[in-house]
């Protein structure tokens, strides 16, 4: 779908939490086709489509949300040693990247926000953000996978492939379009994130960034322990396994190394 010329409302969504929201999802940091950064010039975290399973979320419809996300910073690769990325492209380096990732003229706090107070099973390694995010095949793109590509809204000093993320959905903005240009898609994703920011600022999803699900056990991963929202270690490793497998089949059937375009990348 095109995207319509209309004006975007300011603020998405009533002034309380509705069904279905909150949604609750998880899962560990994978590569994308790394166009966020490079292309558009914003960095989205895919974490895999499993993701969506831990609520029974699957038939989510596609679209742009926003939310709280919250990162296990003790399963920061650069952080730890020995961390198993699961990767959506069966290539599990860790890319080099620029390590500046701000959204430059957006409200993106600078600083760490800061950590909730020490209880009984939370912990100071887990960090919370306001988030927006892509669930959808990107059209722009054309993808043909779907993938949940996560903004986070904060200016990281470096890459995080690997990590654990929790994420908290509240609200809906809009539905994913196609765009004329690179530059319509990154308007509209830079409004996505005012949006995110207003709507978010509304006392009733303000308490959101308290939730359990972002701190609490399940959050707090420890390296080389990451799983996918839908169960554990073992579902991680099948994804890995089946991209590997995948990869080497295309791979096959090319008769080359080359790198893969963008269709053939697994998400
Ligand atoms: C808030 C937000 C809104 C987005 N909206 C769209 C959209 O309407 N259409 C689209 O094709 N892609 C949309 N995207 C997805 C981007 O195209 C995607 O993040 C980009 O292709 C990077 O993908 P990669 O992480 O796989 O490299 C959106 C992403 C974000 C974070
Ligand atoms: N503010 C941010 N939000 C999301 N990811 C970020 C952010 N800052 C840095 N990153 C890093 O950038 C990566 C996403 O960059 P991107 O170019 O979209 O690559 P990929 O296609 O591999 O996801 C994330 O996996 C994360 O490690």
């Amino acid at each position: 779908m095109s995207r319509p010329n209309v004006p975007r409302d300011p603020i998405a969504g009533p002034d309380t939490v509705q069904p279905p929201f909150p949604l609750k999802l998880r899962g560990p940091v994978v590569k994308g086709f790394g166009r966020g950064s490079k292309d558009l010039g914003i960095p989205t975290a895919n974490i895999p489509l499993t993701g969506l399973s831990i609520g029974g979320n699957d038939d989510l419809e596609s679209g742009i949300y926003y939310g709280y996300a919250s990162l296990d910073h003790t399963t920061i690769p650069s952080l730890t040693t020995d961390i198993s990325v699961p990767s959506a492209t069966a290539d599990t380096a860790i890319p080099a990247r620029s390590s500046n990732h701000a959204v430059a003229d957006l409200e993106t706090p600078a600083t760490a926000p800061p950590s909730r107070p020490i209880s009984p099973g939370w912990t100071n390694d887990v960090k919370v953000y306001p988030t927006v995010l892509s669930i959808g095949y990107n059209p722009y793109y054309k993808n043909e996978q779907r993938s949940i590509e996560i903004h986070i809204l904060h200016s990281f000093a470096q890459d995080f492939y690997g990590a654990t993320l929790s994420l908290v959905i509240l609200g809906h903005i809009r539905p994913e379009y196609d765009y004329v240009s690179k530059e319509a898609l990154v308007e509209d994703i830079r409004e996505d994130i005012r949006v995110a920011q207003r709507s978010l600022a509304r006392p009733a999803y303000e308490a959101w960034r308290q939730d359990e699900w972002l701190f609490g056990e399940g959050a707090k991963m420890q390296a080389g322990q990451a799983v996918t929202a839908s169960g554990g270690r073992e579902e991680a490793d099948k994804d890995a396994e089946e991209a590997k497998r995948e990869f080497a089949r295309r791979q096959q059937a090319k008769g080359q190394s080359g790198i893969l375009a963008k269709s053939e990348i697994i998400p």
